[in-house]
C-alpha cells in the first residue's frame, strides 16, 4: 500500500495556531486545497475580510492569507463539508486548562477535541488521515481512534497522527517557513506510517528532509509538553537567579550572558522578565504534573510544578518591588503599565503577566493607566474582570484609564512600569515624561528593556528585574 497523495486539507480550529500554520500550508502548496474551518463565525468572518483585517496579529500574516485566500486558501463555518471532502485533518482546537471537574486546574479540557472527532466520525464517508494538531495530553490519539472507530460509517478507515506544532507567536510566520524541525508520530504499523509519509510528504514540500523527524504516537504527544516544559524552566530557573542578583548586586544580563556562553547550555530564552505568560507554558506544565500524579509519580509531578510556582513568585516579587519602592503604599498613587500582550509582536494576553500586575495594583487602590500597541480595548476590560471577579465592572473603570500612546499613558504619573517588550517603548522621550512626573520619579522595567543608565542620569530611579539597588 503506498502513501496517499494529500490533495485537500481541513483544518478545524481557525486560531493562533490552525490559521496561521494552514494558511503557510496553502502557500507553499499551491495544488492542495486547504479550508480552515471555525465555529466562530466572527473569527472567519475576519479571516475573510476585505481588508484583511485578520482576527489575529502576526507579523507577516497579512502578506500569506493575501497571496493564498481565494486562490487555494478558504475560511469557513461549514465544517461538516471541509471534513467530507477532505484527506488529511488537522485537529487544531483550542485545549484550555479544565476549569471543574476532575482534574480542575490542571488536567487539560478535552472537550473541544473531542466534539471536534466526534464531528469527524458523524460526517466522514471515505478514509481519511486526522492529525492531532492541538497539544494534548500523552495517549490522547488512542481515545480519538476510540471515538473514530465506534462512531464512523462502515468501511471507513482513519489514521491517527501527532503533529505538535512548536511556532511562537510574534514570530509564528517566520518560525512555520523555517522551523527548527516538524515532528510527526505515528503508530508503527504499515498504515500508521504511510500515513505518517502522506503528512510528511507536505511539508518537504518547503522544509528540509532531515528536519521532519517521524517517531511514535506518545513519544511525539509527550515530546510537546516536553518542550514546552523545559522552555519554561528555563524562564523559571534565569528568574529565580534574577531574585539573587537583586539581593546581592549581581546583574542578570551578565549571569544569562556568561552562563549562556557554555555552548551546552546556549544563549537563547535565558531572558529574565516580569514572568512568562501565553497560553500554553503554564497550561502545558500543569497538563504535564496530572499526567505525573495520575502515573503515581508525585516527585516528578512536584519537580515541574515548580516552575510554574516560580513564575507566580516572580510576578508577585515585581508587583512587592513596585509597592515597596513607592514607600510602602500605592494607595492612590498613579501608575502607567506599558504593555498588555504576554509578549511583544503579538495582541495576544493570554496568562499575560500585566494581567496579575494590574490585578494587584487595583487591590491596592492604584490608578492605573494601560497602554498596548496592539491589545484591543474591549480584550483588557474582559481580562481584567476575568482577573478581578467579584468587582464590578464600573468600579475597575473608576480605577484604570486605556490610553492610545505611550506618551499619553506616561503624562503626571509618579511611577511606569514596562510589563511588554515592546520596542516603540525605547522612543518614547523620556526626559519630556520626568519633567511631568511628581518626584521622585520611578520607572519598573520588568523586561529588561530600557537603558537604566540614561533613564537614572535623567534623574528617574529606576528598578529593573534582576539587578541590585539603585542602577
Ligand atoms: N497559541 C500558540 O501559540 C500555540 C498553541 N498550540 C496549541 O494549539 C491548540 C490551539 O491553540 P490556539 O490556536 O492558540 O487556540 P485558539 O483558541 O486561538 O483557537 C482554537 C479555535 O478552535 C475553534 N474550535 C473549537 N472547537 C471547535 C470545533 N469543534 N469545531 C470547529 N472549531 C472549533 C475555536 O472556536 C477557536 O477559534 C492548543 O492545543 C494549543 O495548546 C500549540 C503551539 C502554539
Ligand atoms: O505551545 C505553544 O503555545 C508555544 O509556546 C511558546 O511560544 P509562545 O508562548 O508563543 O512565546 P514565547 O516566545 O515562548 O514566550 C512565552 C513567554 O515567555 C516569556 N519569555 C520568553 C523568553 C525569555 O527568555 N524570557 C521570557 O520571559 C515571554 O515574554 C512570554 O511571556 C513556545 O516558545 C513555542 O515553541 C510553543 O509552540
Amino acid at each position: 500500500m503506498a502513501p496517499v497523495q494529500v490533495k485537500k486539507i481541513c483544518c478545524i480550529g481557525a486560531g493562533y495556531v490552525g490559521g496561521p500554520t494552514c494558511a503557510v500550508i496553502a502557500l507553499k502548496c499551491p495544488h492542495i486545497t486547504v479550508t480552515i474551518v471555525d465555529l466562530n463565525q466572527a473569527r472567519v468572518d475576519a479571516w475573510n475580510s476585505k481588508d484583511f483585517d485578520l482576527p489575529i496579529y502576526e507579523p507577516g500574516l497579512v502578506d500569506v492569507v493575501k497571496q493564498a485566500r481565494g486562490r487555494n486558501l478558504f475560511f469557513s463555518t461549514d465544517v461538516d463539508k471541509a471534513i467530507r471532502e477532505a484527506d488529511l485533518i488537522f485537529v487544531s482546537v483550542n485545549t484550555p486548562t479544565k476549569k471543574s471537574g476532575v482534574g480542575a486546574g490542571f488536567a487539560a479540557d478535552l472537550n473541544y477535541v473531542e466534539s471536534a472527532t466526534r464531528r469527524i466520525a458523524a460526517v466522514a464517508t471515505s478514509d481519511k488521515i486526522v492529525v492531532e494538531k492541538s497539544t494534548v495530553p500523552c495517549r490522547t490519539a488512542e481515545s480519538m481512534r476510540t471515538i473514530l472507530e465506534a462512531n464512523s460509517k462502515p468501511g471507513t478507515h482513519f489514521d491517527i497522527l501527532s503533529n505538535p506544532e512548536f511556532l511562537a507567536e510574534g514570530t509564528a510566520i517566520t518560525d512555520l517557513f523555517s522551523p527548527d524541525r516538524v515532528l510527526i508520530g505515528s503508530l508503527q504499523t504499515e498504515s500508521g506510517q504511510n500515513a505518517s509519509q502522506a503528512l510528511a510528504a507536505v511539508y518537504a514540500n518547503w522544509i528540509p528532509k532531515e528536519r521532519i523527524l517521524t517517531v511514535g504516537l506518545w513519544s511525539s504527544e509527550l515530546s510537546k509538553l516536553a518542550a514546552n516544559a523545559m522552555l519554561a524552566q528555563r524562564i523559571s530557573s534565569v528568574n529565580a537567579l534574577s531574585a539573587i542578583c537583586e539581593a546581592t548586586g549581581a546583574n542578570i544580563d551578565e549571569v544569562a550572558h556568561a552562563v549562556g556562553f557554555d555552548s551546552r547550555i546556549g544563549p537563547k530564552f535565558l531572558r529574565a522578565s516580569v514572568g512568562f505568560g501565553g497560553s500554553c507554558f503554564q497550561k502545558d506544565i500543569l497538563n504535564l504534573v496530572y499526567l505525573s500524579e495520575s502515573l503515581h509519580l508525585p516527585q516528578v509531578a512536584a519537580y515541574w510544578r515548580q516552575v510554574v510556582e516560580m513564575n507566580e513568585y516572580q510576578k508577585s516579587r515585581f508587583s512587592k518591588t513596585v509597592v515597596d519602592t513607592l514607600f510602602n503604599t500605592i494607595t492612590g498613587k498613579h501608575i502607567a503599565v506599558l504593555g498588555f500582550a504576554f509578549k511583544a509582536d503579538t495582541g495576544d494576553t493570554r496568562e499575560s503577566a500585566s494581567i496579575s500586575l494590574i490585578r494587584d495594583f487595583l487591590s491596592e487602590r492604584a490608578y492605573v493607566t494601560i497602554y498596548d500597541p496592539k491589545v484591543e480595548v474591549a480584550q483588557i476590560w474582559q481580562d481584567l474582570q476575568e482577573a478581578c471577579p467579584t468587582t464590578p465592572l464600573a468600579q475597575i473603570q473608576k480605577y484604570v484609564n486605556i490610553v492610545h500612546s505611550a506618551a499619553e499613558a506616561c503624562e503626571q504619573k509618579e511611577a511606569i512600569v514596562i510589563a511588554t517588550e515592546w520596542k516603540e517603548f525605547l522612543d518614547i522621550d523620556w526626559q519630556h515624561v520626568y519633567d511631568l512626573m511628581t518626584k521622585p520619579a520611578f520607572v519598573f522595567d520588568g523586561r529588561l528593556l530600557l537603558d537604566a543608565e540614561k533613564l537614572t542620569k535623567i534623574g528617574f530611579t529606576v528598578k529593573t528585574i534582576g539587578r541590585g539597588g539603585r542602577v
